[in-house]
């Protein structure tokens, strides 16, 4: 039963997440549904008003047209004499009267209030962003974005013209003129002559691309291609002295890269569908030995890299499992940064929604799966985890991702100080994710795609001298096609103490 809310209270909405959650975009789609229903209506109402005024127009017309060519005959009638002085005195003011009228002024209050739902300044840097990233990180051009294609997946969608024109003017602002110079060719390639006066309303007009373009051929020293272009658009040509200057002055300004996402370009590599993982020669088995209860049911085993330890088990949790872990997380999530708990600031460093668990308002009926997680990661790793908040849910959306990073802190958190540091990661894959978002090792040259139930198991240091281990660079690739869930459980050093009786902690040093 729901309760009445009392007198004073507030409703608190939380802030949209509408690149990194797929509920909210929906919102936007249908309201984007609704406003259009809306246009065709306020269209409708024009419509209406015109027709009246053609009917008046036709019906004002016919009298006049018997007095062509015998204006003099015509007026000496009585009949017509008599009309024409009380339709001049009357019908015109009548129509002013109906031509001043405002028309769809409801349909234009509508959409004027819908327009607090509309995506932010900031949020839609971020969605920009995030096909940035996939562009850059899946090396996609312009023509494959038109024609829908990702590394040679269909997908069953284009972009516009005015889509194409604002990922040029991104690109330029970010000094990457040869790519910037594509998608603005593009965009003009796209262009018909009938969409002029709808791109003129949306802000878009030829002479500004044709200027963009031109200033990114003087940035690549392409002077005569500048020029041609200049020449190419009847409102520039005789300007294109002038312009020419004026861009080969200002040319080299640097360029703010302050919002420039930072991409690491041998991460990207190993992103691409192009690269496989070298055939190594190391072997699958089933793990029948780490505690008691592999020997009632031995897990499969891979070990992907002795050195550092990178080990893959598969079918670990079970699909209720999963289907529980993810509905006690779901009401948690939050847009995470990066850093203990610091939520307070957006990253750029990973863009996704997390959920620590279990967290005070989780659901109780949460816990019975998460002792059974910790339980079936003690079986995989021999090791223990004993801090309330044991594991992270992290749900990555459209171009989600998360920069390279290593998870040891190396002291730069208090946590660690009364933990230690992040001694092994265990990775729960939660779904299978169609088009990216693997998890990727740069350094080691290795890629895990994301596949629902496997668990990757690494070691982020030595195992006897806690040694840092620098070759445990990695990251997660921007997810393409849908959405990647994992759970991530940083296992500390001191939880390992009793096991681990030989471990002195205070002199480590780094493995590269
Ligand atoms: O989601 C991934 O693939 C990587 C996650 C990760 O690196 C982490 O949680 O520390
Ligand atoms: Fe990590």
């Amino acid at each position: 039963q729901s309760q009445s809310k009392t007198k004073g209270e507030t409703s608190y909405n939380p802030p949209k997440e509408f690149v990194t959650s797929m509920a909210d975009r929906m919102e936007l789609l249908l309201l984007d549904r609704q406003l259009i229903s809306n246009l065709v209506q306020y269209a409708e109402e024009l419509q209406k008003k015109v027709d009246v005024l053609r009917r008046f127009a036709k019906a004002m017309r016919i009298p006049l047209k018997g007095a062509k060519g015998r204006e003099e005959e015509y007026l000496s009638n009585p009949l017509h004499s008599f009309p024409l002085i009380r339709h001049m005195h009357e019908d015109w003011r009548h129509l002013e009267k109906f031509m001043r009228q405002p028309v769809g002024q409801d349909q234009i209050n509508f959409l004027k209030n819908k327009a607090t739902k509309f995506p932010s300044v900031e949020e839609t840097e971020d969605a920009t962003e995030a096909i940035y990233r996939i562009i850059r990180t899946y090396d996609v051009g312009p023509g494959d974005l038109v024609h829908g294609i990702i590394e040679g997946v269909h997908y069953n969608s284009s972009i516009s013209v005015i889509d194409c024109f604002s990922l040029g003017k991104l690109l330029f602002h970010w000094g990457e003129y040869g790519r910037a110079a594509q998608f603005l060719a593009y965009s003009l390639d796209l262009v018909r002559p009938e969409h002029y006066s709808v791109l003129h309303v949306l802000g878009l007009t030829s002479s500004e691309v044709f200027m963009l373009l031109a200033r990114c051929f003087v940035e690549l020293d392409q002077e005569a291609d500048a020029r041609t272009t200049l020449m190419g658009h009847p409102d520039l040509a005789e300007h294109s002295k002038r312009l020419l200057n004026f861009y080969t002055s200002t040319r080299h300004v640097p360029v703010s890269e302050e919002m420039k996402p930072i991409l690491d370009e041998e991460f990207n590599q190993i992103c691409r569908s192009s690269h496989q993982n070298k055939p190594s020669r190391l072997h699958c088995r089933y793990n029948a030995t780490t505690t008691p209860f592999l020997r009632l049911a031995p897990l499969r085993m891979e070990e992907l890299s002795l050195d550092p330890y990178i080990v893959v088990y598969h079918n670990v949790l079970s699909d209720a499992e999963i289907a529980k872990v993810e509905r006690v997380a779901e009401p948690l999530l939050k847009s995470i940064g990066v850093g203990e708990m610091d939520n307070s600031k957006k990253s750029k460093v990973r863009t996704a929604l997390g959920a620590w668990i279990p967290d005070e308002n989780m659901h109780i009926s949460g816990w019975p799966v998460i002792q059974r997680i910790v339980r079936r990661i003690h079986d995989m790793t021999g090791l223990i985890i004993k801090r309330g908040q044991v594991v992270q849910l992290i749900k990555y959306g459209y171009g989600g991702h998360y920069d390279t990073h290593f998870d040891y802190l190396n002291d730069s958190l208090p946590i660690t100080q009364a933990l230690g540091d992040r001694m092994a990661t265990v990775l729960f894959y939660l779904n299978d994710v169609k088009h990216g978002g693997s998890t990727v090792f740069p350094v080691l040259q290795l890629k895990v795609p994301s596949e629902r139930g496997k668990v990757l198991v690494w070691y982020n240091m030595h195992g006897e001298t806690h040694d840092l281990d620098s070759r445990t660079l990695h990251g997660s690739c921007p997810v393409i096609d849908g959405a990647k869930t994992v759970l991530s459980c940083w296992i500390h050093e001191w939880d390992q103490m009793f096991i681990q009786p030989t471990y002195h902690p205070g002199n480590r040093s780094f493995i590269t």
